[in-house]
């Protein structure tokens, strides 16, 4: 399986960086989509030699990927989603930009039109197998509550309604649906969105979003009840050096999703 990737930053180079050193099943790089006007043009060599590394986007479709996996951004699954589902399955890590309804249906029409994928890994949550099994039947709450470091709030909205470093409590940035908490804060609670698509959809699943001075990880709560019986769950995720916002998980969850799709064995669905 020939694998593209969009962007190069801290999941985009953990994912190659892996595909390189031969982890990710049968699963080789093809290519990088790069921002135009970095400089970055190249990447550690693979099983199958070097990718190419471009910021032309039709460049990086002509070296014919299967798969591409963005790690970019809410506005490239935006710019290049319908593009990709033309030729290729679309893994989306920016799961939020699917709270965009019009966006969404356009990817899934393409995908369906073309006999695509589009994939969404659990990326930094977990319990997705279980959350969308459980909505095969009726289910009564689906709920997160996401907690960060201060640290992993610099750069988002929040930093200029709170004094960041003067914190000695947690503080409650955000309660209501996921379809709000994804588009409020595209870079760091994408999480919302995957549980939405899994589960019972953008509109009834409810999040809390905290900025919390006592915790030295990205922590998820999640609560769902139902027909099933009830799940509760909470996982820490070690925040990597390059992005305090970015779990480390959500790079192994791509490479777990490649093996996955690339070789004769599926388990963790
Ligand atoms: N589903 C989940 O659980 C998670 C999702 N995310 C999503 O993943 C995204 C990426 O996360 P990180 O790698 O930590 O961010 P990052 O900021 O370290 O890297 C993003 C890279 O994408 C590049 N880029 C942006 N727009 C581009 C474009 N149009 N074409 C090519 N390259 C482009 C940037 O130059 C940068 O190098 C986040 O914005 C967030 O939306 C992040 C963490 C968890
Ligand atoms: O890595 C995490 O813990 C979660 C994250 O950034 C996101 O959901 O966008």
């Amino acid at each position: 399986m020939r694998v593209g990737i969009i962007g190069y930053g801290t999941i985009g180079t953990d994912v190659a960086g892996f595909i390189q050193r031969g982890e990710a099943g049968e699963a080789s790089l093809a290519a990088v989509l790069v921002r135009k006007g970095l400089t970055c043009e190249s990447g550690p060599a693979g099983k199958s030699g070097k990718p190419l590394f471009t910021a032309s986007f039709n460049e990086f479709m002509e070296q014919a990927p299967d798969l591409v996996v963005e790690c970019a951004g809410h506005s490239a699954v935006a710019a290049y989603g319908e593009r990709v589902l033309r030729t290729a399955d679309f893994m989306v890590v920016s799961a939020g930009a699917l709270a965009d309804e019009d966006l969404h249906g356009r990817l899934m029409k393409t995908a369906r039109e073309n006999g695509h994928r589009l994939v969404v890994p659990s990326a930094a949550i977990a319990g997705l197998d279980r959350i969308a099994a459980a909505s095969v039947g009726y289910m009564e709450e689906v709920s997160l509550i996401t907690r960060k470091p201060p640290k992993a709030w610099i750069g988002t909205f929040v930093e200029d309604k709170l004094n960041l470093e003067g914190l000695t409590e947690p503080v409650c940035v955000f309660e209501g649906p996921a379809r709000e908490s994804a588009k409020l804060f595209p870079e760091s609670v994408n999480v919302s969105a995957a549980l939405s698509l899994a589960g019972i959809g953008f509109d009834r699943t409810t999040v809390k979003v905290f900025v919390d001075p006592g915790i030295t990880s990205n922590r998820h709560q999640v609560v769902a009840r139902g027909k099933f019986g009830e799940l509760q769950l909470e996982v820490g995720n070690t925040p990597s050096a390059a992005n305090p916002k970015t779990g480390y998980i959500v790079a192994m969850s791509v490479i777990h999703n490649l093996r996955k799709l690339s070789g004769p064995f599926m388990i963790g669905l």
